[in-house]
């Protein structure tokens, strides 16, 4: 099995990376869905966030208000970096039983033969970089970025409150192996992966056209 962390700031295309890899027959896993399902009504983490951000940012079921809490926890990078210290740790946990063969289990099912992990906010996240066996940066300049949040519905000030707790795009690079540059948006994101995948003789990548 061979993991791939793909990170990348908001709306750099990580998302349209991952699913194509999906498609080519990779198994996806996305951290930002990962952490709502960590969201459970009565959990220590749920309490925990309530006590740091305020009892508003909970739900009518005990479970976690992810618009009051979007609010609040990006509201400068220290509150930002608080969410991360409160969530990030049971994530890595959830993931390392997801990623990690289990130690004691007489009946497991077929490893896949690549996983993809979708990172978003990969500068908080590098406790958790040695469950990876690269790490792929999807890349495009903040306006770009900008631009693609507003068309797809995101209010310009919530997407400058979040970018502003994430790494210049020098800064996710550097964290990268490898570096694929999304700015144009276009299919050229589909063939550097497919030549990624060539390069790894990943997911029957003989059958892709060189
Ligand atoms: C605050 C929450 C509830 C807001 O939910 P919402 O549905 O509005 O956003 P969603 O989770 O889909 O994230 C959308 C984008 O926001 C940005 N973002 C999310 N969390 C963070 C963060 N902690 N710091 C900076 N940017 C972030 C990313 O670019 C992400 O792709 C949610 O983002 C959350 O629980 N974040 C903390 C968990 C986390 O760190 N997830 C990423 C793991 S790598
Ligand atoms: N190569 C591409 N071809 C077509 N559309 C693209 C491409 N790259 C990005 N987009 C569009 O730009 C927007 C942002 O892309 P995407 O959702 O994949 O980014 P993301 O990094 O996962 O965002 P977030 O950080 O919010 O999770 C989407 O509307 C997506 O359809």
């Amino acid at each position: 099995m061979y993991t791939a962390f793909v990170i990348g700031n908001i709306a750099s295309g990580k998302s349209c990376a991952t699913r194509y890899l999906e498609q080519r027959g990779a198994l996806r896993i996305d951290l930002d869905a990962m952490a709502k399902d960590l969201y459970v009504p009565g959990s220590q983490l749920v309490l925990d966030i309530a006590e740091r951000f305020g009892y508003d940012v909970l739900a009518p079921d005990g479970g976690i208000d992810t618009r009051e809490l979007s609010r609040v926890a990006f509201a400068t990078p220290e509150d930002s970096a608080d969410l991360n210290a409160l969530v990030h740790p049971v994530l890595i946990e959830q993931l390392s039983l997801r990623l990690l063969p289990p130690l004691c289990c007489t009946v497991t099912a077929p490893d896949p033969e690549l996983v993809v992990v979708e990172v978003s906010v990969a500068s908080a996240f590098t406790d958790a970089f040695g469950l990876a066996d690269e790490i792929i940066a999807i890349t495009a300049p903040l306006d770009v970025r900008r631009e693609r949040a507003i068309e797809r519905g995101m209010d310009g000030l919530a997407f400058d409150e979040r970018a502003s707790c994430q790494p210049s795009e020098e800064g996710l690079c550097a964290l990268a192996q490898v570096v694929i540059d999304n700015t144009a948006g276009d299919d050229s994101l589909f063939s550097s992966l497919d030549q990624w995948l060539a390069d790894r003789h990943l997911l029957s990548a003989q059958e892709v056209t060189q």
